[in-house]
């Protein structure tokens, strides 16, 4: 299948607002061409869902992304013409000029994994891609493989790694977790290996469900402790999915009085939005809500409904333009 190839030119300051845009959009699998070199830190925490390629330079960038050629070619260029007029008011996007191609499907949907390899997101936490073999381990490390396929959650974005370190700060052994917009997996797996007595995994894409649930056997997580399942709603916001799925017996039983400890959600600040109202009755009292995916433009507006709807915010925590923002429940 060919692809259509879409390229905007632009500067490098403007970036991560237009990655974070097309984020916005539904639009993952981003290239970037930065003319700017990155320092050897940034190359190690490099978002590899968005391929880098680095050349020594002046200041210009492009970013390019991948659509299906059935998809509304007009419509989303519309979107994405509106998304670049907002992002000048605060940064200069240079030229701005977008043009179209064709290309192979394989070549996009494989060639990121000559970037992925093993890192560490802390002093114990290690990713490693399924293909690669790890060199230097410590006795303690705990690592997780993943084949994210074309699926998010390589674990090196900046809202996975900010989700990752606040399950490792406040997940309680035996906590019930639900991961909601699950992607690889990689949530829901580290959740697990860390404790949690049963994690449910919710995404809207098959693909993603289906690849999350590959992960979790290469993990050995014993399926009596994990589940995902697919949001078969795609136009209903994932809180009222996964009320749904809280109605399977099963699913109730397990985590106990139709509520979680915990709900981590590493979407989109438009879907934690709402999320955290809906979701906040199948959180326990005292249980927590972890939520990233959060642009730095849109960190008071998370905050104001968390704050809305109750929660005590008791963590804001920022890695690059992204933030994470968690708050307990408490009725
Ligand atoms: C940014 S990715 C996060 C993946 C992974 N949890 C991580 O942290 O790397 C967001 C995921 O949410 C899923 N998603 C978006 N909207 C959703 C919805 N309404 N219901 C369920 N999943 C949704 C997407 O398909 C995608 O896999």
């Amino acid at each position: 299948m060919k692809w259509t190839k879409i390229t905007l030119e632009t500067t490098s300051e403007a970036v991560d607002f237009i990655s974070g845009m097309l984020y916005d959009l539904g639009i993952e699998g981003i290239e970037i061409e930065d003319n700017v070199p990155l320092t050897e830190e940034e190359k190690k925490q490099m978002f590899v869902d968005i391929l880098p390629i680095v050349n020594e330079g002046d200041n210009t960038a492009k970013v390019s992304f991948y659509v299906d050629p059935a998809d509304d070619l007009v419509s989303l260029l519309m979107r994405v013409k509106e998304g670049l007029k907002e992002i000048s008011e605060f940064v200069s996007v240079g030229s701005g000029n977008i043009s179209i191609s064709d290309t192979e499907d394989k070549d996009w949907i494989n060639n990121w994994k000559e970037f992925f390899k093993p890192f560490r997101i802390d002093d114990s936490i290690v990713i490693k891609p399924t293909w690669e073999t790890l060199t230097e381990k410590k006795p303690d490390d705990l690592v997780i493989e993943i084949d994210p396929g074309i699926s998010f959650g390589t674990g090196s974005h900046e809202t996975t790694k900010l989700c990752i370190l606040a399950l490792k700060k406040y997940l309680k052994q035996n906590d019930t977790v639900l991961d909601a917009g699950s992607g690889s997996g990689i949530l829901s797996i580290i959740a697990s290996k860390l404790g949690a007595g049963y994690v449910l995994g919710v995404d809207i894409d098959p693909i993603a469900t289906k690849s999350a649930l590959e992960n979790a056997q290469v993990n050995n997580i014993n399926a009596s402790e994990w589940n995902v399942h697919e949001n078969d709603m795609p136009n209903t916001p994932v809180a009222f999915a996964t009320a749904n799925l809280i109605e399977d017996q099963e699913i109730r039983t397990r985590i106990g009085k139709d509520k979680f400890d915990l709900v981590v959600a590493n979407i989109l600040a438009d879907v934690i939005i709402p999320l955290s109202g809906i979701i906040k009755d199948n959180i326990k009292d005292g249980g927590l809500f972890i939520c990233s995916g959060i642009i730095n433009t849109k960190e008071d507006e998370v905050k104001a409904a968390l704050e809305k709807n109750n929660y005590k915010i008791i963590e804001v925590n920022r890695m690059g333009d992204w933030v994470m923002v968690a708050g307990t429940v408490s009725k």
